[in-house]
């Protein structure tokens, strides 16, 4: 497969921060791959460098092949980016903004018509075409923004956290959208701190913070790099130090919190965690109401690399 964006160990500082520390990453044609950190991790500060918008201290960057840098407008053209804040004219409608926009790389009329169509149709802003800017509510600004950043149908799409305070029917349609952009052909590069969105969507994930690639692979890989395979949470009205121990000393258990009568639990994998943990209980004939059971999420990833949490 060949690298869409390929990054060497990027070093960039701001005076003396260091906000990106020989940071790599090679994406892959056909890929929607996730670059998942809290904020100030340094997901903005890569996609500037990616870009040559930024200057950077170390490292290289390639973008389709070749090496990046100001001028490369030829490659400019095949990129696609849709930044955090939104950037359209106010004074422009909605279809003459994304005219405009696809009218930077799209010269022919009657190709550029159609390619402005495809994008209302692929935000659904069908409705709204005639709208100015200040009309839309935050999620349809949103959506005409990824429109004015996909309309000249780009091989590489960057979106910077493009569902931030988006309204959950629009974050659902630019999920979607953002899938069935990938399947006509175009290599996405996302970022966001939302780990629900990037597991629903990616391919592929990196996991970073202050300004380090920590892991990166497949949903599955990074959770198989944990040991985490299980959390199992259990209301228990009562339960001493001993028993507390006790169930700590069970097969395949690695940690024990008891609080405010939730007993919670880590436990490796392994098919019968829970049936023995219930067994336990009912044998000491402690009483216990609701169970859950749930598998590890990208969140556990990044607190066992980490040892923070991800959500703000
Ligand atoms: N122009 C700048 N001058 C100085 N420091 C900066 C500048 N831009 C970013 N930083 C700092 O660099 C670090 C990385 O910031 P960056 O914006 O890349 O993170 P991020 O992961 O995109 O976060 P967010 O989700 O908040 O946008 C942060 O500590 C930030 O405060």
């Amino acid at each position: 497969m060949n690298s869409v964006v390929k990054i060497d160990n990027l070093v960039k500082r701001y005076k003396d921060l260091l906000a990106l520390d020989h940071f790599s990453l090679d994406i892959k044609e056909g890929e929607i791959f996730g670059l998942l950190g809290p904020n100030g991790s340094g997901k903005t500060t890569t996609i500037n460098c990616i870009l040559s918008l930024l200057s950077f201290d170390k490292g290289s960057v390639e973008v389709l092949g070749k090496e990046m840098n100001p001028q490369r407008y030829d490659i400019k053209r095949d990129i696609g980016v849709v930044f955090q804040n939104v950037a359209v004219f106010n004074e422009l409608t909605v279809y003459d903004n994304i005219n405009y926009f696809c009218g930077l790389y799209i010269k022919d009329k009657a190709k550029r018509k159609e390619y402005v169509e495809d994008a209302i149709s692929f935000t659904g802003l069908e409705e709204f075409r005639k709208f100015y800017p200040k009309k839309l509510s935050g999620g349809l600004l949103r959506r005409l923004n990824i429109a004015c950043g996909i309309a000249h149908k780009p091989k590489l799409i960057i979106m910077d956290e493009p569902t931030v305070a988006v309204d959950p029917q629009s974050r659902n349609k630019i999920l979607e959208g953002i899938k069935e952009l990938n399947e006509k052909g175009a290599t996405i590069l996302y970022t966001s701190h939302y780990m629900e969105e990037v597991e629903q969507i990616c391919t592929r994930i990196a996991i970073m913070d202050r300004g380090k690639n920590l892991a990166m692979g497949t949903k599955e890989e990074l959770k198989r790099m944990i040991k985490t395979g299980e959390t199992i949470e259990i209301e228990v009205y009562q339960l001493n130090e001993t028993q507390q121990k006790e169930i700590k000393e069970l097969p395949h258990v690695i940690d024990v919190k008891y609080d405010e009568h939730q007993l919670k639990i880590n436990c490796s994998g392994g098919k019968h965690n829970l049936v023995r943990i219930l067994d336990y209980l009912q044998e000491k004939e402690i009483a216990f109401g609701r169970v859950y059971s749930q598998l590890p999420t990208l969140n556990d990833v990044f607190l066992e690399i980490t040892g923070k949490e991800l959500r703000d």
